[in-house]
């Protein structure tokens, strides 16, 4: 497949490497620096894209894709406000889209183990619950988008959460929580060189449960953005990650 990459900073960099060991050809970068190539006549030259960028840049590629009517794969985070309103424009159209604020198997699989614990914890008001997530110094979005889809997990599946709430803190700061029964705590670190770790705590007066999932690399997501480029390849519509990994 010919892929344009959007985004050529740590991610972009490492999805080329995975694409091209795939026999997938790079047909487009774009970075900060020739944001100016990015027309439709060198987007048409693409087969799909593939998008790791900015929460300030991600809206403006994803219009520039849908008006040269290029598939997409969309792996920046920091922008779930709009998502609504991208999911309706793509099932209303030929296009394709695919979203995930984690592209890793591992994470995939560890969101599917988060929501059947949290159906489990209904049974046991006794436990709280919080979500913790750490990521590396130069990150520009907090809570991670792997964190709000971890704690949207929690809220579909535990009657007593409604929503999610975060606060960024670090050891030489740390910040008082303000969390209500009714919300699930999203706790934000930020240190330097850490690719990504997230853990789901339970916690009562007698013991703790705690499942986590700790990134080593990056590879992990770049393979699951390549194999989502292949996997969007002939669909139409508005699709997640979690519909090409199936965990059910
Ligand atoms: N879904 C997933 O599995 C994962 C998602 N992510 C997310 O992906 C995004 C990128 O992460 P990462 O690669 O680590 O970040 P980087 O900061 O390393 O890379 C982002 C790149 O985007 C470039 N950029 C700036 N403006 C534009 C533009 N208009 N068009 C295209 N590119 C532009 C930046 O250029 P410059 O530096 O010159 O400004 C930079 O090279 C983040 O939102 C992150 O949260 C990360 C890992 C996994
Ligand atoms: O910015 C990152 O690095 C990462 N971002 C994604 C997120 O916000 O969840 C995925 C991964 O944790 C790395």
């Amino acid at each position: 497949m010919k892929i344009a990459l959007l985004g050529y900073g740590k991610m972009g960099k490492i999805i080329e490497k995975i694409a091209l060991d795939r026999k997938h050809e790079i047909v487009l970068k774009i970075d900060y620096d020739n944001q100016q190539d990015l027309t439709t006549e060198n987007l048409q030259k693409a087969d799909v894209a593939i998008e790791f960028s900015t929460p300030g840049t991600v809206l403006a590629n994803i219009n520039h894709c849908f008006d040269a009517g290029l598939p997409i794969v969309v792996g920046t985070t920091g922008w779930h406000q709009q998502i609504t309103e991208i999911k309706q424009r793509y099932n209303n159209s030929d296009n394709a889209f695919i979203y995930g604020t984690n592209f890793s198997v591992g994470v995939n699989i560890f969101f599917h183990v988060n929501k059947v614990l949290a159906k489990l914890m209904n049974n046991h008001p006794y436990y709280d619950v919080q979500v913790e997530e750490i990521h590396h110094l130069q990150k520009l979005d907090s809570p991670s988008g792997t964190a709000i889809t971890i704690a949207e997990g929690i809220i579909d599946n535990l009657d007593q959460k409604k929503q999610w709430i975060n606060i960024l803190t670090d050891a030489n700061n740390p910040v008082e929580d303000n969390a209500k029964a009714e919300d699930v705590l999203i706790e934000s670190h930020r240190i330097d060189s850490v690719p990504g770790t997230h853990t789901v705590i339970y916690d009562s007066e007698v013991d703790t449960i705690e499942i986590k999932h700790t990134a080593h690399n990056r590879n992990g997501f770049a393979l699951g953005a390549v194999l989502a480029a292949e996997w969007i390849k002939g669909k139409n519509g508005f699709y997640s990650v979690e519909d090409m990994f199936d965990l059910s």
